[in-house]
């Protein structure tokens, strides 16, 4: 049997890394300040929002959730985001997605300063990212999160062969990028791969992540035995349950190292948020933080 990777057990150690580094900032007179924007009522965004809220003001992040009805202007939202890109209190902003089919996500994107953009969605930082620049700048928050889970656990990259299924910009094309920058050889599979394709490109994974929305799209025959798997969907039964996108039962049995859904990448996508959070305000204010959990 595979040996369980606890998310939410290193969500809670990388937690308590932030509110060291929220108190040092403190001391030096400085709160870091998370602004997250939620358009319409999606009852999923509500769940997350949630969560932010109070992981955040457990560690010391001054988080505000302001909220718009799935009717609001694009330009309504372009306003507030220039309003809080010259708010000094406020050092990360978030566009919870997806945001109503009305309004143009690129351009929201593309507000928002690159220095407060927490989620590394501006184009400015996607470069930065794929060109492997050297220095600091925000990575979205889940890929980011899987490597310091991967590092937390002794998995290393580098050499390895690693298969990535979906290509949003929130999930697979960053972490296809990090994997990359971590000397791995990646594929990026999505939509189009045919499933025997799919399956061959499994069976010869050391890594596999999945992030595609698609309850029980991996299953334990097509993974290489030892394999580790990264389980990022998060898909709500009909019964309320919650899974992700690998089968987990057929899987865990084949796999070396697994996440469970919930408790795997979910809690640590917040908990890299509110790292990243406490880094640009360090930046912002010209603190310096120690590297602590800081591996990438
Ligand atoms: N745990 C966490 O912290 C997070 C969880 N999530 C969850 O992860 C999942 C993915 O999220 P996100 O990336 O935003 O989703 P998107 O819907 O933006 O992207 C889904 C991707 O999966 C691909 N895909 C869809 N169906 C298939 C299929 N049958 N075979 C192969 N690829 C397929 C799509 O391909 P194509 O590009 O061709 O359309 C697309 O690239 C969701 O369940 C979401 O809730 C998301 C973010 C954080
Ligand atoms: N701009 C933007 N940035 C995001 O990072 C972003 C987003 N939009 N839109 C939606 C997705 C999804 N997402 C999750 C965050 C936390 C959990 C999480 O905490 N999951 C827990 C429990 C979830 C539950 O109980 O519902 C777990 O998996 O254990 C899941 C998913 C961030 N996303
Ligand atoms: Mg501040």
């Amino acid at each position: 049997m595979a040996k369980l990777i606890d998310g939410k057990a290193i969500a809670k150690a990388l937690r308590a890394s932030v509110t060291e580094q929220a108190t040092r900032l403190s001391e030096a007179g400085v709160v870091p300040g998370l602004a997250v924007i939620l358009v319409g009522d999606d009852p999923a965004s509500e769940i997350y929002v949630r969560n932010k809220e109070r992981a955040a003001s457990k560690a010391g992040v001054n988080a505000q959730t302001i909220r718009y009805d799935a009717e609001t202007a694009e330009e309504t939202l372009l306003a507030k985001i220039a309003e809080l890109n010259a708010d000094t209190s406020v050092d990360a902003i978030l566009v919870q997605s997806p945001v109503p089919g009305h309004i143009d996500e690129h351009k929201i994107q593309e507000a928002i300063s690159p220095a407060k953009d927490v989620d590394g969605f501006h184009p400015e930082n996607i470069g930065r990212l794929y060109a492997n620049r050297e220095g600091y700048y925000p990575i979205a928050n889940t890929p980011r999160g899987i490597m310091t889970m991967l590092a937390h656990e002794g998995v290393k990259l580098a050499g390895k062969n690693v298969v990535i299924i979906g290509r949003s910009i929130l999930v697979g094309r960053p972490m296809f990028a990090l994997a990359q920058a971590a000397d791995a050889t990646v594929s990026l599979l999505h939509r189009y791969t045919p499933d025997n394709l799919r399956h061959e490109l499994l069976q010869q994974a050391d890594v596999v992540i999945v992030a595609t929305g698609v309850a029980g799209l991996v299953t334990g025959a097509d993974l290489k035995a030892g394999a580790t798997v990264i389980d990022v969907g998060i898909n709500r039964m009909a019964d309320g349950s919650l899974v992700g996108d690998v089968d987990f039962a057929s899987a865990e049995p084949v796999a070396g190292l697994i996440t469970p859904v919930p408790g795997g990448v979910g809690p640590m996508t917040i908990a890299t948020l509110l790292q990243t959070t406490a880094e640009l305000a360090a930046l912002h204010h010209g603190v310096t933080l120690e590297a602590g959990w800081q591996t990438i």
